[in-house]
């Protein structure tokens, strides 16, 4: 605070925290709108950073600092300066302790609204960030009935808009609603530039919000970020799971981890009688080859703006079990007879595969995890027991998790 007049600083100051952030009930100080009050005879300059609010209620916010710094005895003439802030103490994408995606195979099935409320849910215990990533249909602000324009910090890095704690990026934030009239490569780059800049304060869970389908712009984000694992989401609707058991599938191959499903609008319950109607007459569903997370119903509180940290029971139960499979992410589970040579240094790591494999009978099985991809072990495999590659069959390798591959045969 500026160090003239403190008299009538305070009395600005006392003022001030009559204004409130209208979204979360908290004096402008609280919601640490206010940066700076400069006083200067009887002119005084309220410096406030607002790119929390949206425009509507960021100019709302405005008018009543000045009215009440102008009510204060003594002040001529009030001015509210708006400032950007640094993006000092700010994170990227790599701060997160964790990344989750949410995906579908198609269009239209609930995949943004599971997004913002599984966002919503977890920033009950966590301080969440949610990264909308569907460049053609970016939903998530309407959803969350927040509005840009972005800012961009002193430094110039693009800063998310805060509702409730929870921090959000779209490129639907944009002011000028672009992003719906770009096309390939330039809608390409504007994400990716959002995604890699964007100054988040938020650093326990990102959740990304990634486009419908499984086109390159999904598996480039999914295979660059430090993306833990997907959440699909899916209709209870026969073709709508066979073409997310397809979309697992290619996750899968393309060492993507897979948390689960979430069944979306599963059933309706009638808003007068209570008695829950099916959405979907489809029969028998096929098997999907990942666990269901949660199924939700077609509910008008899912429809609904949601509430950081106050969802519907469903939600937060869904909430929950990402975060328990999220726990679980990060590990592989190990079978027994598998020869372990993560963290181990080169000659150790051999001397393991050597004594183990040589020690198999023909036609036993053999199983490797390692924190590099094994596939060259083939080779060395081969020479142990002096036959070519080809005789080994099966022999697969897998990207478990980002960080550990499990290579699969058996001794020829
Ligand atoms: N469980 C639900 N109950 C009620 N309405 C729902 C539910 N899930 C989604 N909706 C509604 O369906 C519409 C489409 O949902 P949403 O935008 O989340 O789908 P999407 O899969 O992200 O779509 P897009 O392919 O356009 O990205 C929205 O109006 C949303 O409010």
């Amino acid at each position: 605070m500026s160090e003239q007049s403190p008299p009538l600083a305070d009395r600005v100051e006392a003022q001030l925290r009559s204004v409130r952030d209208p979204k979360a009930e908290l004096s402008v100080f609280q919601a640490g709108f206010v940066e700076d009050i400069a006083v200067d005879g009887r002119d005084v300059t309220v410096e406030a950073d607002l790119t929390a609010l949206n425009g509507e209620t960021a100019t709302g916010v405005v008018r009543a600092m000045l009215q009440a710094v102008n009510d204060v005895d003594g002040v001529e003439s009030a001015h509210v300066e708006r400032v950007s802030p640094s993006s000092e103490g700010r994170s990227t994408v790599a701060a997160f302790d964790h990344v989750v995606a949410v995906a579908s195979a198609k269009g239209g099935v609930g995949k943004s609204t599971v997004a913002t409320t599984l966002a919503a849910a977890l920033a009950g215990d966590h301080d969440v960030a949610l990264f909308d990533a569907d460049i053609h249909g970016p939903n998530v602000p309407g959803l969350l009935d927040i509005s840009g324009p972005i800012h961009s910090s002193e430094e110039g890095d693009p800063l998310p808009v805060r509702t409730d704690g929870l921090e959000v990026m779209s490129v639907g934030l944009m002011e000028d609603g672009a992003p719906l009239a770009w096309r390939g490569a330039m809608a390409h780059d504007a994400v990716d530039d959002l995604f890699t800049n964007t100054a988040w304060r938020n650093d326990d869970v990102l959740v990304l919000d990634l486009p419908p389908g499984t086109g390159d712009v999904v598996l480039t984000t999914l295979q660059e970020a430090p993306v833990d694992g997907v959440v699909v989401v899916t209709t209870p609707f026969h073709a709508s799971v066979s073409d997310t058991g397809r979309t697992v599938e290619l996750f899968r191959d393309n060492d993507v981890p897979v948390l689960g499903a979430v069944v979306n609008m599963a059933e309706y319950v009638c808003d007068c009688c209570g008695e829950p109607n099916d959405l979907f007459d489809g029969g028998a569903l096929p098997e999907l080859d990942a666990p269901v997370l949660a199924e939700l119903p077609f509910s008008r509180r899912l429809q609904a703006t949601p509430t950081p940290g106050d969802v519907p029971s469903v939600v937060a139960e869904l909430g929950a079990e990402v975060t328990a499979a999220l726990e679980t992410a990060g590990e592989v589970s190990v079978p027994e007879h598998a020869v372990d040579i993560r963290g181990l240094p080169p000659e150790e790591r051999k001397r393991r595969v050597r004594t183990r494999f040589t020690g198999l009978e023909r036609g036993a099985a053999f199983v490797v995890v390692s924190d590099r991809d094994p596939t060259p072990v083939g080779a060395f495999l081969g020479r142990l027991v002096d036959e070519p590659r080809e005789a080994f069959d099966p022999f697969t390798v897998r990207r478990a998790t980002p960080s550990d591959w499990v290579l699969e045969t058996v001794r020829p």
